[in-house]
């Protein structure tokens, strides 16, 4: 390609993406365009047209969904329903790129969904996640800096996010907390409208929602319907794909097109108001007061309708297939087709068998209804009329498909639709998601019961070892309350970061599939943004305890407090990965108990003298550092402390004796200096065993082995999700 395409196609791609971002009627990119073109209009800014055709996924080593096939054009709503279990968030799933088909194909405006063209599909999941400490306002904010490119302004930008509040009458709670079951917050309704509104945010060409209406009243269902129908569908020309459940016959009738599924098979593929002479014709007839939605549910879930229409049989791995109604309908048009356009042997069509030209098979018809309902089904159905096409000619629709780069097929056009892989650069990434997860994060680790708790056992802490004297008795209880205060500030960072990762990883998820951010960026925010939040609470206990313990003076204050500090980031280093690596909750809290408990065994506290064998375990402790700085910083060499007790019973008193008494071990040592022991010979016998700076190397070192672990787990985790 030329230097001056090259331009012209970055030109147009910006154009695309500002204009997307606007989602104005101006706004015509390219998968649009496409579309659009082919459809021979491009005065309407169009949504992109979805076909899909004989997918079928497997899972759990079963077949869920069964050669379904459908389209969804711009201007319309297609509704997939079907009773619960049926396959209708697989299908979903799937046509989102968030599932694996076994088989069939899904095409955008005629391409395979590549990673790229994922982001302009949006993906509304039936769970609303958000950050629960978030506003609505904040939460659409920080998605719209993230996700619209950055051609365009902050205030751009901004002024979207208003757009979008109005559009979707989320004013009056512009400003409340998304809220989740611990917080109070947003309604039901309020929810999926926000959620909804994020997708928005994007201006994509086609939307897939799965149930919006569920759990919303009548009344919120039908406003949130209306809503999709007269902005989205009618004014912006966008393509809705939705699953529901059980629509209201007012409901029902603002869709244009119906897919009904029944154990993961097409039971009805057409417009809606087409639906009830299709299963008149098969002779499943409907009383008019029905609601239709309701009447359909009756169809799929009763065994016998259900058999006519998806022609099930348990025996159909091994026996000839029966078809379904909906098959032989289309077997039926694709023969009168054949027949029309004389092409190939004419079929030949018989009472019990149908045999046709090279396109259809044979085919058996079982306690079918005769061929003349499937004469009347082609009336009614769209199958058979000339501007809708069949889902088996969908395929055929679509124009010849080649093989891109990545691995997806592509047509010749793509080159037009190369969107650049982010929409931001990773540094803005990084700034924004900094912000948002310091916004976040403060009310999970500042929360009013983690400050209850460092300020409570602050003053009990400083109660127990108020004051302590410079003797004996004051020296081996240093030891208890340099202990405690390590364990506290590793567990406290610990099991906030087990606690309070898993909420949000499942966000992180659901944004990082419809690619709106770099995992390192995410990652990398995470660690900055948090850093002076788990600074805050260890530095209220030290400046209550270290004081009221009269603990080693200003010099050691401040070195303990780095130290803590330190032994804290190592701790909820440990705590990310043992979150991110460990999905089930229960297990990560036995994991982290267990981590944490060695490490206070092989921490030099409880057991002086490990065995040979096990002596280099306690290097892999989380509390030999921090604990061992602190006693360096604690006993310095300055330090006196007068053991008249010891020495009145024992004339030989030296900091070996003294210890032992505390440890109830001890043997040898040096001879103290009378009646009085100094920080050297504690250190000597009993701390020190790594120089200082050695004891931060390797907290150091460890925090970002721990880090740089959870964040290939959690890439790992993503890949494998998706
Ligand atoms: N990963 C999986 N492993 C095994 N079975 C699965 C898996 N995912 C889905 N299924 C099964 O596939 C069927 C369809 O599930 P799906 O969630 O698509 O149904 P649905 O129509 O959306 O139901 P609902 O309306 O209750 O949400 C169900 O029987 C479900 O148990």
């Amino acid at each position: 390609m030329g230097e001056r395409e090259e331009k012209t196609e970055v030109n147009e791609i910006s154009q695309r993406q500002v204009s997307i971002a606007n989602g104005g009627p101006a706004h015509v990119h390219a998968v649009g365009r496409r579309g659009s073109r082919a459809r021979g209009s491009t005065a309407k800014p169009s949504g992109s047209e979805m076909t899909f055709s004989d997918v079928c996924v497997d899972a759990g080593g079963k077949r869920i969904l069964w050669s379904v096939s459908g389209k969804a054009v711009p201007g319309q709503m297609l509704a997939i329903m079907g009773p619960s279990g049926a396959g209708k968030t697989t299908l979903l799933n799937a046509l989102a790129g968030q599932t694996p088909i076994s088989s069939g194909r899904v095409l955008v405006d005629s391409r395979r969904m590549s990673k790229k063209m994922k982001r302009q599909v949006s993906y509304v999941q039936q769970a609303d996640i958000f950050f629960p400490n978030l506003t609505l306002r904040e939460t659409l904010r920080y998605s719209a800096l993230i996700r619209l490119p950055s051609e365009l302004s902050i205030r751009q930008k901004l002024n979207k996010v208003e757009e979008i509040i109005t559009t979707l009458r989320l004013h009056d709670c512009a400003t409340t907390r998304m809220g989740d079951a611990a917080v109070r917050g947003l309604s039901g309704g309020e929810k999926k409208r926000a959620n909804i509104g994020c997708e928005l945010l994007t201006s994509p060409s086609l939307i897939l929602l799965d149930e919006p209406t569920s759990g919303l009243d009548s009344t919120s269902a039908l406003s949130l319907l209306e809503l999709l129908r007269s902005q989205l569908a009618s004014q912006q020309n966008k393509t809705i794909v939705m699953s529901i459940h059980q629509p209201s016959s007012q409901m029902y009738y603002m869709f244009d097109k119906l897919l009904l599924l029944a154990k993961g098979k097409t039971a009805y593929f057409g417009p809606v108001r087409q639906a009830m002479s299709f299963f008149s014709s098969v002779g499943l007839h409907c009383d008019l007061q029905y609601n239709p939605a309701d009447y359909m549910m009756d169809l799929v879930t009763n065994d016998d309708s259900r058999k006519i229409l998806i022609g099930e049989d348990p025996k159909q791995e091994t026996r000839p297939k029966k078809l379904s109604a909906w098959q032989r309908a289309l077997q039926w048009v694709r023969l009168s087709r054949g027949e029309r356009e004389g092409k190939g042997e004419e079929g030949e069509v018989g009472e019990g068998r149908t045999r046709g030209n090279g396109n259809i098979e044979i085919l058996e018809y079982d306690n079918s209804p005769s061929l003349t309902s499937f004469r009347a089904v082609s009336a009614v159905n769209p199958i058979a009329t000339s501007e809708e096409s069949s889902p088996d000619d969908i395929t055929k629709e679509v124009g010849p498909v080649t093989m891109d780069d990545d691995g997806s097929e592509t047509s010749d056009e793509d080159s037009l639709v190369r969107e650049r892989k982010w929409p931001t650069s990773w540094w803005w990434q990084v700034c924004v998601l900094t912000v948002r997860t310091f916004r976040q994060s403060r009310f999970a680790i500042l929360s009013p019961s983690n400050i209850f708790l460092a300020v409570a056992l602050s003053v009990v802490a400083s109660l127990c070892w108020f004051q302590l004297p410079e003797t004996e008795k004051g020296l081996t209880e240093r030891f208890g309350i340099l202990f405690f205060t390590i364990i506290f500030w590793s567990f406290n960072p610990l099991f906030i970061a087990l606690t309070t990762f898993p909420s949000e990883r499942v966000v992180v998820n659901k944004e990082r599939s419809s690619g709106s951010y770099h995992l390192s960026a995410y990652y990398f925010a995470k660690t900055i943004s948090e850093m002076p939040l788990i600074l805050f609470l260890p530095s209220i206990y030290m400046v209550i305890v270290y004081w009221a313990a009269g603990l080693n003076g200003w010099s050691s204050f401040f070195g303990s407090w780095f130290f803590i500090l330190c032994s804290g980031f190592m701790a909820q280093s440990l705590g990310l990965f043992i979150s991110a690596t460990v999905t089930n909750r229960s297990t990560a809290i036995t994991m982290a108990a267990l981590c944490v408990l060695t490490s206070m065994l092989l921490g030099g506290f409880y057991v002086r003298a490990l065995p040979f064998w096990l002596d280099w375990a306690k290097n892999f402790s989380f509390v030999t550092y921090g604990y061992d700085a602190l006693l360096q910083l604690e006993f310095t060499d300055d330090r006196r402390f007068t053991c008249n007790e010891v020495a009145s019973s024992y004339p030989s008193c030296n900091a070996t004796t003294v210890l032992a008494g505390y440890h109830g071990s001890g043997s040898g040592g040096s001879p103290g200096d009378g009646g009085v022991i100094t920080g050297a010979d504690v250190i000597r016998e009993y701390g020190g065993v790594y120089p200082l700076y050695v004891c931060f190397l390797a907290m150091l070192g460890f925090s970002v082995l721990y880090r740089l672990l959870a964040y290939l787990s959690l890439r790992h985790l993503h890949r494998h999700a998706h």
